[in-house]
């Protein structure tokens, strides 16, 4: 997978050569490349932001730096480019909220290309261009107020990243995680590990009794009991095909 990121802080994806997404690029299942916003500018202070029409507070970046950014970066697309082009990845709060089924979808995608904004956000006509050129999707860690697109970066990167065939060693792992499609999107159920007790708390004694059956049983009925308390809106999203009467009673 190809990872253009637009950027005017590209120190923000250091992180990127790190642990498991440093070692990916390392076996070329990765290819990220962060590409300076400034080097797009043509005036003495290599301006990227103005104030913004109808007035307000702050100012926006302008759209001609992130033309001349972004048509670069799609003039050099890699050799399995999808041929619709890249999946342009917006990280704003007005977008979609990221799940793990939009990693899932981005991880089948050969080539994402990510522009992160600062100040008060990219000029509106930057994405409403690009949508008549290639496919985008404005995307939002969640319902909270970041000082720009970096950190959704960093946090999309390895979500993608970690699907990919070869980042993660054991990959049947991925199955069982919380929000896992596999898993129904539940969320996982509690895990121990030695001692068998600890403070005077003691693992479930299912959990080392040996039946597979019973320590399956457990762990569904403990992931439907979490998601019920903590997360009712994913529970209520659940397949009722996929489950059984055992699930619905929990
Ligand atoms: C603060 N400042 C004025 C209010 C509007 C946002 C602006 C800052 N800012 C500029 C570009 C940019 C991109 C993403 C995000 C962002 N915030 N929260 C999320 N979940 C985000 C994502 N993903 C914030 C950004």
């Amino acid at each position: 997978m190809r990872l253009d990121v637009v950027t005017i802080f590209g120190e923000y994806l250091q992180p990127l050569q790190l642990s498991l997404i440093g070692k990916a690029q390392a076996q070329g299942l990765l290819d990220v490349r962060v590409r300076d916003l400034r080097e797009h500018t043509h005036d003495r202070h290599r301006t990227v932001d103005d104030t913004p029409y109808g007035g307000g507070a702050g100012l926006l970046m302008k759209p001609e730096p992130w033309g001349e950014a972004l048509d670069a970066v799609l003039a050099d697309p890699p050799e399995d480019a999808d041929p619709r082009g890249p999946v342009l990845v917006v990280p704003s709060p007005v977008g979609e909220v990221f799940t793990q089924r939009a990693a899932v979808e981005l991880a089948a995608e050969p080539w994402l290309v990510f522009a992160c904004g600062r100040y008060e956000g990219i000029d509106a006509r930057v994405v409403e261009h690009y949508r008549t050129r290639v496919r985008v999707r404005e995307v939002s860690l969640g319902d909270y107020v970041l000082n720009g697109g970096e950190v959704a970066v960093l946090a999309i990167t390895e979500a993608v990243a970690r699907l990919l065939p070869g980042v993660i060693g054991n990959a049947a792992s991925l199955t069982e995680e919380s929000h896992a499609p596999e898993h129904d999107g539940l969320l996982e159920h509690p895990a121990y590990t030695k001692p068998a007790s600890w403070r005077g708390l003691d693992v479930p004694a299912v959990l080392a009794g040996g039946n597979h059956a019973a320590v399956e049983r457990w762990r569904r009925d403990e992931a439907l009991r979490r998601t019920a308390t903590r997360r009712p809106d994913v529970l209520a999203r659940l397949d009722p095909e996929r489950c059984d009467a055992r699930d619905l009673a929990v």
